[in-house]
Formats: C-alpha cells, sequence, structure tokens
C-alpha cells in the first residue's frame, strides 16, 4: 500500500503504459519484473459515415486517455509518485489534424482502416509513379498510411490549407496527438513523433528517418505541421500541470505492433512475432539495414533506442482478423461473444469447403489489392453455420500464413517458430491451426499485453529503470507451445484452395460500384 507522499520508499517502483489501440484506450501498470500490476480500458466510438470510411473522435480518445491513466493507478493502488516514467503506443496511420492556438482538431481522425484517399493514391501513383514512393519510404502508395488522408483533411475542411501554410495547424498520429496534450496541448506542447510512427506516413524517408521534402511538396502538404522525428526512448518531455501525470516523464513512444515486438524481445535478426487483434501484424526483425520486399511486405522501423542504431523491419499487415469475428457476432449474429466462435467451429472437423476472405477494405499484405471485396466461396447445401465460423478463424490463419510465406521469400530463411500474441490467442483451435499450416511451433509469452509491455520497456529504458534490452529479454517466458499436427502435403493443399478463393475476391471494386460508394 503506497501513500501520496515524497518520500514513499516506491517512488520511481513502476512504469505506466498507455495504448491507444483502435478499438479501446488502455493504460497498464508494469513492475521491474515485467508483470502487470493494475489496468484501466475505455472503448471508443467507431464512427463510420460510409461505407469504407473509419472515423475517430480525437477529443474522445483524449478523454478517455485521461480516465483510463486515473484507473489504472487507482487498480494498482498507487500515486503519479510511484511512476518512473510513462510510455505511449499507439494504433499507427490514423490521423489527426488540429489547431495548434486551441487544440481543436479540425475533422474527425480518419482512421488507418479507411479507404477514402483512394483517389489521391491513384493520383499521387499518375504524377510520380508509386515506385518512387517504395524506394523513398519503404511502403506502397495505399490508403493505409497517414500523408494521403493529411492531404484529404486539408482538402475537406474549408480554409484548411490556407490555415496549414499560415502554420495555425498541427499534423499527427495519435502518439503525437497524446503526447502534446499531455505536455500542454497549446500551452507549451510537445509535437513530437517517434520514428516507428513517422515510418507509417509516406512522408519518411526510411533511410534517413527525415521528412522528405519532395514528397510533402507532391502532396502538398506544409512541413511546419509535420512533427520532430525523435528516436523511440528518450525525454519528449514531462505530464502537464492539468494532467493527472504531473512531471512524470514521457520517455517511451512506439507504434503498437512494433511495441509488440519490443515486448516479445524480438531484438536479433530473424526474429519475430505476429500479433491477432483487429488486424493481424507480423513484423521481423532485420537489423541495422532497411530491407526493401519483392514480395508485398512493409520496410518499416522497428525501432531505435536514443542514439543507438536504427533497427528496421519487414512488416505483413493484414487488415481483417479479428474484426471478421467482429462482424460475425454484429453483422451476421452468428455468435453471440468472440469465444463462441471456436466453441462453433470445434462442432465440426473442417470448414466443409467453405473458405471466407476478409477484404472488407481490400486486401493488404501480400496483395495490396484495393479493388478486392469480401467472399464467401465454397458453398453447398452441406454447409452450416458452425463450417462458415470454422471458414473464418482459418481466413486468420491462411492470411497469416502468406505474410510468412512472403518473410521467408525476402529474407532467404525459413522460420523456425512463431511467437504470437494479441486478443485472438486465447483462441487454441486457431493456434492449433496455425501451427498446420506453417509446418512450425506457435508459441505464446506468459504476459500477452506485449504491446504495453514493449511501450514500458522503452520509457524504462530511456530513464535506467530497466539497464539494456537483456533485461526485456529475462523477463520474457513461455506460456505454451502449438506444434503441426498434420503433414505437409495436407496443409499445402490447404494453403493451395485458400488461394483459389483470394483470386475470386479480386476486382470486386468497378467504376460503378466505386461511384455508387462515393454517392
Ligand atoms: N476467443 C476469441 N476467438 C476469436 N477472436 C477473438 C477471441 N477473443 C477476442 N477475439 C478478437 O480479438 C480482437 C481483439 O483483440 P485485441 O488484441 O484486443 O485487438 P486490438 O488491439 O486490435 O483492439 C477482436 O477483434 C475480437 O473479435
Ligand atoms: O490498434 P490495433 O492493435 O488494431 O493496431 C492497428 C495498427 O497499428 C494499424 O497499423
Amino acid at each position: 500500500m503506497t501513500t501520496p507522499t515524497g518520500t514513499n520508499p516506491e517512488n520511481g517502483s513502476y512504469v505506466m503504459a498507455i495504448d491507444q489501440g483502435t478499438t479501446s484506450t488502455r493504460a497498464v501498470v508494469i513492475d521491474h519484473s515485467g508483470q502487470p500490476l493494475g489496468s484501466g480500458q475505455k472503448e471508443h466510438e467507431q464512427i463510420l459515415p460510409r461505407a469504407g470510411w473509419v472515423e475517430h473522435d480525437a477529443k474522445e480518445i483524449w478523454r478517455n486517455t485521461r480516465e483510463v491513466v486515473g484507473l489504472a493507478l487507482a487498480d494498482a493502488n498507487i500515486n503519479r509518485h510511484s511512476l518512473a516514467a510513462v510510455g505511449i503506443t499507439n494504433q499507427r496511420e490514423t490521423t489527426v489534424v488540429w489547431d495548434r492556438h486551441t487544440g481543436e482538431p479540425i475533422h474527425n481522425a480518419v482512421v488507418w482502416q479507411d479507404t477514402r484517399t483512394q483517389e489521391i493514391c491513384d493520383r499521387l501513383a499518375g504524377d510520380a509513379g508509386a515506385e518512387k514512393y517504395k524506394d523513398r519510404t519503404g511502403l506502397p502508395l495505399a490508403t493505409y498510411f497517414a500523408g494521403p488522408k493529411v492531404r484529404w483533411i486539408l482538402d475537406a475542411v474549408d480554409g484548411a490549407q490556407e490555415r496549414a501554410e499560415a502554420g495555425d495547424l498541427l499534423f499527427g498520429t495519435m502518439d503525437t496527438w497524446l503526447v502534446w496534450n499531455m505536455t500542454g496541448g497549446p500551452d507549451g506542447g510537445r509535437h513530437v513523433t517517434d520514428v516507428t510512427n513517422a515510418s507509417r506516413t509516406l512522408l519518411m524517408n526510411i533511410d534517413t528517418l527525415d521528412w522528405n521534402a519532395e514528397i510533402c511538396a507532391d502532396m502538398d502538404i506544409p512541413t511546419s505541421m509535420l512533427p520532430e522525428i525523435r528516436s523511440s526512448s528518450e525525454v519528449y518531455g514531462h505530464g502537464h500541470k492539468q494532467g493527472l501525470l504531473i512531471d512524470t516523464p514521457i520517455t517511451g513512444i512506439l507504434g503498437d505492433q512494433q511495441a509488440a515486438t519490443f515486448g516479445q524481445a524480438c531484438f536479433t535478426p530473424g526474429q519475430g512475432k505476429n500479433t491477432y487483434g483487429t488486424g493481424n501484424f507480423m513484423l521481423m526483425n532485420t537489423g541495422t539495414e532497411a530491407v526493401r520486399s519483392d514480395n508485398g511486405l512493409l520496410t518499416t522501423v522497428a525501432y531505435k533506442l536514443g542514439e543507438q542504431d536504427t533497427v528496421y523491419a519487414l512488416e505483413g499487415a493484414v487488415a481483417v482478423t479479428g474484426s471478421l469475428i467482429q462482424w460475425l457476432r454484429d453483422n451476421l449474429g452468428l455468435i453471440a461473444d468472440a469465444a463462441e466462435s471456436e466453441t462453433k467451429a470445434k462442432k465440426v472437423d473442417d470448414n466443409g469447403g467453405a473458405y471466407v476472405v476478409p477484404a472488407f477494405s481490400g486486401l493488404f499484405a501480400p496483395y495490396w489489392k484495393h479493388d478486392a471485396r469480401g467472399v464467401l466461396v465454397g458453398l453447398t447445401r452441406y454447409v452450416n453455420q458452425n463450417h462458415i465460423c470454422r471458414a473464418a478463424l482459418e481466413s486468420v490463419a491462411f492470411q497469416s500464413a502468406e505474410v510468412v510465406g512472403a518473410m521467408n521469400d525476402d529474407s532467404g530463411k525459413d522460420l523456425t517458430e512463431l511467437k504470437v500474441d494479441g486478443g485472438m490467442v486465447v483462441n487454441e483451435t486457431l493456434m492449433q491451426f496455425q501451427a498446420d499450416l506453417l509446418g512450425v511451433d506457435v508459441v505464446r509469452p506468459q504476459v500477452i499485453e506485449t504491446t504495453a509491455m514493449g511501450a514500458a520497456y522503452a520509457a524504462g529504458l530511456a530513464v535506467g529503470f530497466w539497464a539494456s534490452t537483456d533485461d526485456v529479454v529475462a523477463n520474457w517466458a513461455e506460456d505454451k507451445r502449438w506444434s503441426p499436427q498434420i503433414d505437409r502435403d495436407a496443409a499445402a493443399r490447404k494453403l493451395r484452395l485458400w488461394k483459389k478463393a483470394v483470386t475470386r475476391a479480386f476486382d470486386w471494386v468497378d467504376e460503378d460500384v466505386a461511384a455508387e460508394a462515393a454517392s
């Protein structure tokens, strides 16, 4: 039990991580051995104005952040004096533009899943060629990333371009928005981001880690509205007097998938993890080299600790996995909760020949086909709802198996085991099927809060709370391992049928469908 005095022996004994995710915001208090001590969580509204558009209210997210910080402190039974540092991790790419004088966003945040910028991407590809973007930024020119979203907001809001050019508007991903508000907002808030988040904007040169002036000019984005790019682990500022974390040093920022990679202790080239959440994101550490992919993977920054060398990763981003299970629940009413997807899937031995390809916002890795849409194929009278639940879970594993295939091809090495985390890894049927498909062990750590752990470690390393990444490795422990149980020919046949199903999703959005969606 702690008391709010300046002399408490527990002062500085913990680190807090704030995890600002797609569906909710969490704060977690973590101790030196890497154990979560207390947490708070709050969901925010998903604003869906039309097909393909997804928005968040950035002010709601800031309110929720303050609330969950209070909840986590209370749950851990500590006060802010017990915190040595706070780290931020966040849904990446989601874009906010706000007025630097008032702190008011000029539009709802445009979320990473949102596809409204397709026309902007097409125009940019027509002007300069998509290859230029891949060469400079390591990314395909796609609606997923932040730069085109900034362009869209500046076009959509009356007078925004002029205000941006006059230096009155600021851009940020969620890390930037939160740090600016936490450190004072209009009253001296720090306008910063870290290299991992900046590497998702399509505006940063992946080799020099600077904003690329030519690309910013192509998108007509004034560089005055861009945050300063900093490392992932250093002092960015301190909590402002109006917040709950007054004077607490803010010392870690990592995009959420990079944070999970860090929390899974993937510090050696070749090590990687796969996170099963709203979408699936696999990252493999490629060391200090920014490897370009020939197979639809993204080149991204994994982390940069202070002045140390930048560590890069290859990433396979899959847009729809856990959100398919939400869709079975909310749109089809097939299941009452996510866990029932497993109960139903276990009632049948296989998918009955059915395949679900959840290309709800096109297909991300390894295909990058924006004009694909979801399909359910292989239907016969035999197929029932249990088969569909199984097919939905299998689609999650199939999509990740294709990403692993791309990683193996790009790196020239075969994956030896897969570290997993995220909300879906409690689903044992899915984990077993993943091991069966890949032919390698799937391994779950004891603490599956890897995202929060990663942000906490980045923050704690900056203030000497942990001495080095060796402490992170020492704190990591295995919980459960699934080994392959089917032969490789059977796995290859399943994957072949999946790939056939995927081709049925291609090329759905023609001009008529696009015009209808836009009207
Ligand atoms: N038992 C389960 N089986 C299948 N999917 C699940 C299960 N439990 C949770 N999920 C899915 O996991 C996702 C939540 O994971 P989480 O890592 O919290 O997501 P995020 O961080 O992207 O918000 C939801 O999309 C939910 O549908
Ligand atoms: O918030 P999550 O866990 O769905 O992650 C979102 C990713 O960062 C998008 O790139």
